[in-house]
């Protein structure tokens, strides 16, 4: 015994050395960084160019301290021993002097760290050993080794238990850390695949889901350059998820990861939520042609246009406006902005009128005068200008007439103006769904595949707020009206991405136009509003049939005993689904009921129990919606994170209470799912508190 410490303390000693030499390196590159950073912000730029430089050159650097800063904790977590010889150390970013061959600190997505994830004692990878380092701040406090190759330990070999049990063994924060230290050759394998296009990932709950998902935004960062280029976006459900993750991409020194909800992306911010049977209505991708169709009856519905121009109503044909209307059109130009074509459009066909009735009026007018004269006035002023000793033709009426001035001063003109919004109106997003939604015959004219009760459901009160299922149809609004979104990312990761209506999928296919995506979910867990029962069906009208289906089977969270609870509840939602595996075990389930007592009671009396058996762990009380206000006017939030169950999903606790399981499956559509999230939450234990059903007292 002794002796196998005293191999361990040694190796801890040697490890210790090592990771301080790295520890140095990282020093001085930061404060390299800073320094280089003060400079520049120190130094007054001469002129505009100069600003201009020195503001690139600011945001460079400060992006490379916030790197180094964010990869600071935990940066070295990991050595490899190559069968030759050769040691390589792994850490959260890489480290190199130009001085040596190999690279004091592999980057974790390098290929040269792929062993470290993905070896195993069949498939060694020319690896000896694998070494995983635990550090406390920047001390090595132990090492643990696993043999590859199958030779017999050496006095340099510290076996004992894995760093994966070490990992899970941490309390929760009620933040998500990263695992790149421990991450799992079947999650490595997703992380770093080659493949570009959509990999869907899916599996039960705690199989890491989201830990493959933010490992591989880091990983396409450092892998995909083009991806890079453009940006990778995070998209959560909501913004208590987003929270929840915010930590990890940083501590893999990511900072520039845009973490955003549906609502965030479209700049909307809903001050209602609607009933499930018209989220689920408003969520089908048929309201994005319904909601085209109201667009294009606003350019320029049949009929002629007419202007005032000067003293005269100019009135061009049917034809001449359908032209321009068709031209505008098959721009490929969103309503907006093709409105100044069309504008165009129609003043050359204004111009041209103008030219001609103008030609012909100057006829009419040389013809009245021969008429009544007998003279030919053209000839008349020929022989004054010869006369003159001038001996230029006369300037005909189509001659005078300066095309490009009046076509200058029409585009300029106030009134043409209003006479082009008549017929073609600048819109907002609102205009449109407001009119699709809320004006008296369009869901009849253009909603044909709703039935009527449907199309009541869809109705909206004139100026009532916005709700959520509404912003992907503002969103899609504002692409058919303005144009495509400004910022368009080189990846998507989309988290819990089950809960996606076809509306949001084309909000973010528009956001992903080189569609290279990494979408994870389980369809287990889908909250009401899905209507989709498998990936193709979701994906398949947005994305095609063809993307990669990755399928995680182990559970990291849920302990076998909670697995084995929520088996039949499992079968009910997801029937034949295959189960999954935990490798966590914990205690069995309890239950508790409240009564006689209040709920309040039994429940505070329960908290006060874990905190004192448990101290420092972190306790989740999941309850249907409804009943969070009455739990937070009670104080709970005083002794657990306190979260409706439509919140849940993704979240993570030490221990979970959950409140009136029968009130969460009631509480709307779908309800089973959303209990089968809230018991699936907890990393050691789960409580569920059930409450008598109200007693109808009869008179
Ligand atoms: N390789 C790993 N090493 C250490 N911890 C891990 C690993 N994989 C997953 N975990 C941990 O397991 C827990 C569950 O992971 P995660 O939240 O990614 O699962 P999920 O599949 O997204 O779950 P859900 O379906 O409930 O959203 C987290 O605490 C996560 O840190």
């Amino acid at each position: 015994m002794s002796q196998i410490n005293d191999v361990a303390a040694r190796e801890v000693e040697l490890e210790r050395v090592q990771v301080s030499v790295i520890g140095e390196l990282f020093d001085e590159r930061l404060a390299g960084a800073r320094e280089q950073l003060a400079g520049v912000l120190a130094s007054p730029p001469d002129g505009a160019g100069e600003a201009y430089e020195r503001e690139v050159a600011a945001g460079r650097l400060a992006r490379e301290v916030r790197r180094l800063e964010g990869a600071e904790d935990g940066l070295v977590f990991g050595r490899i021993d190559l069968a030759d010889g050769t040691v390589l150390r792994i850490g959260r970013l890489g480290l190199h002097r130009d001085s040596d061959e190999l690279p004091v600190l592999v980057d974790w997505r390098a290929e040269a760290a792929r062993p470290f994830y993905e070896a195993t004692p069949v498939h060694p990878m020319r690896l000896r050993r694998r070494r995983h380092l635990r550090l406390a701040g920047r001390t090595v406090v132990g090492v643990s080794d696993e043999l590859l190759d199958g030779s017999a330990p050496t006095g340099q070999d510290v076996l004992g238990d894995g760093p994966l049990t070490a990992a899970l063994q941490e309390r929760r924060t009620g933040r998500m850390g990263a695992a790149v230290a421990t991450l799992q050759a079947e999650q490595d394998a997703i992380v770093r695949s080659p493949h570009r296009g959509v990999t869907v990932v899916q599996g039960g709950p705690g199989t890491g889901k989201t830990v493959v998902a933010l490992h591989r935004a880091a990983y396409v960062l450092y892998a995909f350059p083009k991806a890079a280029e453009r940006g990778v976006l995070v998209l959560g459900p909501n913004a208590r998820f987003l929270d929840y993750i915010s930590q990890v991409l940083p501590s893999l020194g990511e900072n520039d990861v845009v973490l955003a909800t549906c609502e965030e992306l479209a700049d909307v911010a809903p001050g209602a939520s609607d009933p499930v049977e018209v989220a689920r209505l408003k969520g089908s991708a048929a309201l994005a042609d319904a909601l085209a169709a109201v667009v294009r009856s606003r350019q320029a519905p049949a009929g002629d246009f007419e202007v005032r121009v000067g003293q005269e109503w100019i009135r061009l044909p049917d034809s001449d406006v359908a032209q321009a209307r068709e031209s505008a059109r098959t721009s490929g130009l969103a309503h907006n902005r093709a409105r100044r074509l069309f504008k165009e459009l129609l003043v050359d066909a204004l111009v041209r009128e103008l030219a001609r009735s103008g030609a012909e009026t100057l006829e009419r007018i040389d013809a009245q005068v021969a008429q009544l004269t007998g003279l030919d006035l053209d000839r008349v002023a020929a022989a004054d200008l010869r006369r003159l000793g001038v001996d230029e033709a006369p300037a005909t009426g189509a001659d005078v007439f300066d095309a490009d001035a009046v076509r200058a001063e029409l585009l300029d003109d106030a009134s043409l103006d209003q006479a082009v919004e008549d017929l073609w109106p600048r819109l907002t997003p609102g205009d449109v769904v407001q009119a699709l939604l809320t004006d008296g015959d369009a869901p009849a004219a253009y909603l044909r595949q709703f039935t009527d009760d449907q199309r009541a459901l869809l109705w909206r009160a004139p100026g009532a707020p916005w709700t959520d299922a509404d912003v992907p149809l503002l969103d899609e609004a504002a692409s058919l009206v303005d144009g495509p979104p400004e910022h368009a990312f080189g990846h998507v990761v989309v988290d819990e991405a089950q809960e996606l209506t076809g509306m949001q999928w084309r909000m973010i296919v528009r956001r992903c136009p080189g569609r290279s995506m990494t979408l994870v979910g389980d369809f287990a867990q889908a909250g009401p509003a899905t209507v989709a029962q498998d990936w193709t069906e979701a994906l398949g009208p947005h994305l095609g049939r063809r993307f990669d289906l990755r399928t995680l089977t182990v559970s990291y969270r849920t302990t076998q005993e909670i697995l084995a609870a929520t088996e039949d509840l499992l079968a009910r939602i997801a029937p034949g689904r295959p189960p999954i595996r935990s490798i966590r075990r914990g205690e069995v389930p309890r239950t508790l009921a409240a009564a006689p007592e209040p709920l309040v009671t039994t429940l505070v009396r329960e908290l006060r129990a874990q905190a004192a058996a448990y101290p420092g762990e972190l306790i989740g009380v999941i309850c249907a919606d409804g009943r969070t206000e009455q739990l937070a006017a009670a104080g709970i939030e005083r002794h657990a994170r306190l979260v409706p169950a439509s919140q849940a999903r993704g979240l993570e606790f030490d221990a979970a209470v959950v409140v009136d399981p029968a009130g969460i499956t009631a509480a709307r559509p779908g309800g089973e799912r959303d209990l089968y999230v809230a018991l699936t939450r907890a990393t050691k234990r789960l409580c569920t508190v059930t409450v008598p059903p109200a007693v109808k007292i009869a008179r």
